[in-house]
Protein backbone atom coordinates (compact mmCIF):
# COMPACT_ATOMS: atom_id res chain seq x y z
CA UNK A 1 0.00 0.00 0.00
CA UNK A 2 1.08 3.81 -1.30
CA UNK A 3 1.74 6.12 1.41
CA UNK A 4 -1.44 7.95 -0.30
CA UNK A 5 -3.64 4.84 -0.13
CA UNK A 6 -3.03 4.98 3.61
CA UNK A 7 -3.69 7.94 4.12
CA UNK A 8 -7.01 7.87 2.14
CA UNK A 9 -7.32 5.06 5.19
CA UNK A 10 -7.08 7.52 7.60
CA UNK A 11 -9.43 10.05 5.71
CA UNK A 12 -11.84 6.80 6.35
CA UNK A 13 -10.96 6.77 10.07
CA UNK A 14 -11.60 9.79 10.65
CA UNK A 15 -15.09 9.69 9.63
CA UNK A 16 -15.79 7.77 13.37
CA UNK A 17 -14.08 10.87 15.51
CA UNK A 18 -16.37 11.30 18.53
CA UNK A 19 -15.58 15.17 19.01
CA UNK A 20 -18.57 16.88 20.74
CA UNK A 21 -15.98 19.61 22.69
CA UNK A 22 -13.31 20.40 20.20
CA UNK A 23 -14.85 19.43 17.09
CA UNK A 24 -11.51 18.67 15.71
CA UNK A 25 -11.50 15.12 13.56
CA UNK A 26 -8.26 13.48 13.92
CA UNK A 27 -8.00 9.72 11.65
CA UNK A 28 -5.03 7.17 11.76
CA UNK A 29 -4.04 4.44 9.96
CA UNK A 30 -1.76 2.16 10.91
CA UNK A 31 0.50 0.06 8.93
CA UNK A 32 1.84 -3.25 9.85
CA UNK A 33 5.16 -4.93 8.23
CA UNK A 34 2.71 -7.57 6.59
CA UNK A 35 0.48 -5.25 5.21
CA UNK A 36 -2.23 -4.78 7.54
CA UNK A 37 -3.69 -1.80 8.45
CA UNK A 38 -5.74 -1.12 12.02
CA UNK A 39 -8.00 2.66 12.10
CA UNK A 40 -8.34 5.04 15.00
CA UNK A 41 -9.92 7.78 15.59
CA UNK A 42 -9.67 10.53 18.32
CA UNK A 43 -12.02 10.23 21.07
CA UNK A 44 -13.20 12.95 23.37
CA UNK A 45 -14.58 13.06 26.91
CA UNK A 46 -17.28 15.64 29.13
CA UNK A 47 -14.22 15.52 31.63
CA UNK A 48 -11.78 16.40 28.89
CA UNK A 49 -8.65 14.29 31.03
CA UNK A 50 -9.38 11.36 29.04
CA UNK A 51 -9.97 12.33 25.57
CA UNK A 52 -7.60 10.03 23.67
CA UNK A 53 -6.12 10.33 20.21
CA UNK A 54 -6.92 8.73 17.19
CA UNK A 55 -2.80 7.67 16.93
CA UNK A 56 -3.47 6.37 20.64
CA UNK A 57 -6.53 4.39 19.56
CA UNK A 58 -4.88 2.60 16.49
CA UNK A 59 -2.18 1.57 18.64
CA UNK A 60 -4.32 0.13 21.76
CA UNK A 61 -6.52 -1.25 19.09
CA UNK A 62 -3.70 -3.23 17.55
CA UNK A 63 -1.85 -4.01 20.93
CA UNK A 64 -5.14 -5.65 22.50
CA UNK A 65 -5.05 -7.75 19.57
CA UNK A 66 -1.58 -9.25 19.46
CA UNK A 67 -0.26 -6.84 16.71
CA UNK A 68 3.69 -5.44 17.56
CA UNK A 69 4.91 -5.30 14.09
CA UNK A 70 4.58 -1.56 13.47
CA UNK A 71 5.44 0.02 9.85
CA UNK A 72 3.79 3.51 9.35
CA UNK A 73 0.94 5.42 10.67
CA UNK A 74 -0.69 8.35 8.35
CA UNK A 75 -2.72 11.02 10.24
CA UNK A 76 -4.39 13.68 8.93
CA UNK A 77 -6.68 16.03 10.97
CA UNK A 78 -9.20 19.20 10.66
CA UNK A 79 -11.97 21.25 11.91
CA UNK A 80 -15.72 18.80 11.71
CA UNK A 81 -17.14 21.19 8.41
CA UNK A 82 -13.70 21.50 6.97
CA UNK A 83 -11.50 19.58 5.52
CA UNK A 84 -7.68 18.88 5.87
CA UNK A 85 -6.57 22.40 5.60
CA UNK A 86 -3.11 22.02 8.17
CA UNK A 87 -0.45 19.30 8.81
CA UNK A 88 -2.11 17.41 11.80
CA UNK A 89 1.44 16.29 13.80
CA UNK A 90 1.05 13.71 16.50
CA UNK A 91 1.04 15.29 20.07
CA UNK A 92 3.54 14.31 22.90
CA UNK A 93 2.04 11.64 24.41
CA UNK A 94 1.54 9.23 21.43
CA UNK A 95 5.03 10.47 19.91
CA UNK A 96 5.89 8.49 23.49
CA UNK A 97 3.37 5.36 22.60
CA UNK A 98 5.06 4.85 19.34
CA UNK A 99 8.93 4.87 21.44
CA UNK A 100 7.07 2.08 23.21
CA UNK A 101 6.54 0.20 20.60
CA UNK A 102 7.95 1.28 17.37
CA UNK A 103 11.54 1.35 16.39
CA UNK A 104 12.50 5.14 16.03
CA UNK A 105 14.99 4.97 13.05
CA UNK A 106 12.52 3.01 11.07
CA UNK A 107 9.06 3.87 12.05
CA UNK A 108 7.27 6.47 9.98
CA UNK A 109 4.36 9.29 10.49
CA UNK A 110 3.02 10.65 7.27
CA UNK A 111 1.24 13.68 7.44
CA UNK A 112 -0.98 15.68 5.11
CA UNK A 113 -1.99 18.92 5.11
CA UNK A 114 -4.64 19.32 2.37
CA UNK A 115 -1.64 19.77 -0.58
CA UNK A 116 1.32 18.11 0.10
CA UNK A 117 2.10 14.53 1.94
CA UNK A 118 4.91 15.55 4.64
CA UNK A 119 6.62 11.95 5.84
CA UNK A 120 8.91 11.80 9.18
CA UNK A 121 10.84 9.34 10.72
CA UNK A 122 9.70 8.51 14.58
CA UNK A 123 13.44 9.73 15.38
CA UNK A 124 12.71 13.45 14.08
CA UNK A 125 9.76 13.45 15.72
CA UNK A 126 10.76 13.05 19.36
CA UNK A 127 14.70 12.82 19.72
CA UNK A 128 16.59 11.61 22.28
CA UNK A 129 13.31 10.05 23.11
CA UNK A 130 12.87 7.38 26.49
CA UNK A 131 11.96 4.22 25.40
CA UNK A 132 11.76 0.57 26.88
CA UNK A 133 16.30 0.27 25.60
CA UNK A 134 16.65 2.61 28.69
CA UNK A 135 15.53 0.16 31.12
CA UNK A 136 17.36 -2.84 30.32
O1 LIG B 1 -2.27 14.40 16.52
C1 LIG B 1 -3.33 14.63 17.12
C2 LIG B 1 -3.65 15.89 17.65
C3 LIG B 1 -4.87 16.05 18.28
N1 LIG B 1 -5.74 15.00 18.38
C4 LIG B 1 -7.05 15.19 19.00
C5 LIG B 1 -7.11 15.31 20.49
C6 LIG B 1 -8.40 16.09 20.69
O2 LIG B 1 -9.50 15.21 20.62
C7 LIG B 1 -8.46 17.00 19.46
C8 LIG B 1 -7.99 18.40 19.72
O3 LIG B 1 -6.74 18.42 20.31
O4 LIG B 1 -7.63 16.39 18.50
C9 LIG B 1 -5.45 13.77 17.85
O5 LIG B 1 -6.25 12.83 17.90
N2 LIG B 1 -4.24 13.61 17.26
ZN1 LIG C 1 -1.83 12.37 20.68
Amino acid sequence: MTDLELLEEAKKARKMAYVPYSKYKVGAALMTKSGKVIHGCNIENAAYTPCNCAERTAFFKAVSEGIYDFCKIAVVGGFEEADIDALCTPCGVCRQVMQEFCNSKEFEIIMYDGAKVKTMKLEELLPFGFGPDNLK
